[in-house]
């Protein structure tokens, strides 16, 4: 569980991008924030692994403060996937995917053979191994960041708008395939958009944020579906234009809530 308790952050220039977050992530759940752009969505994230130190309040991993924790074991415990992958161009894939198990002391052959398992587990083929990222396509860069992020089997996974970058094709790919491994591996992940459908099709708990990281409404996707708290969220979401008429459908025995184009918004909880 990761819990933020009364969260600021004001950058050395006087930008106030959060002021007093708090919030609870389940563990084993996808928490999504979403919000336009310069909200306080990077922020909140990078606060997790201490990649951004709060100016005030607290961050707690499983009832721990992370002040207490050492920064640099901290980091290399949890995964963190960005945006446009952030591969080291000079290195192939399997020492990009393997360079957090050396920095962790994992001897060269267990980190290949658990590099090569991982690629595996993202649905890429091992011919990719051997490559540079630069001979990748974008889909495949971003499996390989997530490889990356996954390799160390952290319990919390971090996504800073990993799926941004790539066309509408292969980001419907890269989303199904995210829901799969967390079927599969039960993370907790951090995910952050500005797209709600993103959100709405991948989070379990969806954080609609406001400049200054202010919560305009938390819950799942059918809550704030159905009961939007405000006319932000109503407009943010998308319900004052008459979109989302929605209906629920039942898939494989999962109840699949859909939108009037068809379009999958969310899964109601079992
Ligand atoms: N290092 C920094 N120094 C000063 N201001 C910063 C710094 N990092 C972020 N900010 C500011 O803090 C605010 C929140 O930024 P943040 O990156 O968290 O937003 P975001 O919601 O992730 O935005 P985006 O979707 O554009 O990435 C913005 O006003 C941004 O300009």
């Amino acid at each position: 569980m990761i819990e933020y308790r009364s969260i600021s952050k004001t950058f050395a220039d006087g930008t106030e991008a959060v002021s007093d977050f708090s919030l609870v992530l389940p563990s084993q759940t996808t928490t999504v924030f979403v919000g336009s752009s310069g909200c306080g969505k990077t922020t909140l994230l990078r606060m997790v692994n201490r990649m951004v130190e709060p100016s005030a309040g607290q961050v707690l991993i499983d009832d721990v403060d992370i002040a207490t924790r050492n920064r640099v074991q901290l980091r290399r415990s949890i995964g963190y996937v960005m945006q446009h992958a952030g591969l080291l161009p000079h290195r192939k894939v399997i020492d990009n995917v393997g360079a957090v198990l050396r920095l962790n002391g994992v001897d060269k052959k267990e980190a290949r053979e658990r590099s090569y398992a991982v690629l595996e587990t993202v649905g890429l083929d091992a011919s990719v191994a051997t490559k540079y990222p630069t001979q990748l396509s974008g889909g495949q860069q971003q499996r390989v960041g997530v490889a990356r992020g996954l390799v160390t089997d952290p319990n919390i996974l971090l996504m800073d708008e990993p799926f941004g970058a790539v066309d509408p094709i292969v980001r419907d790919e890269l989303q199904q395939e995210l829901l799969r491994l967390q079927r599969e591996l039960d993370k907790t992940i951090v995910f952050v958009t500005h797209d709600i459908d993103e959100a709405f099709l991948l989070g379990d708990q969806v954080v609609i944020l406001k400049t200054g990281g202010h919560i305009a409404q938390v819950g799942s996707p059918a809550e704030i579906l159905a009961e939007p708290a405000n006319d932000f969220v109503r407009s943010f979401v998308g319900l004052d234009k008459g979109h989302r008429k929605l209906h629920v459908e039942d898939r494989d025995g999962t109840s699949i809530v859909v939108d009037e184009t068809g379009k999958v918004t969310g899964v109601l909880n079992p």
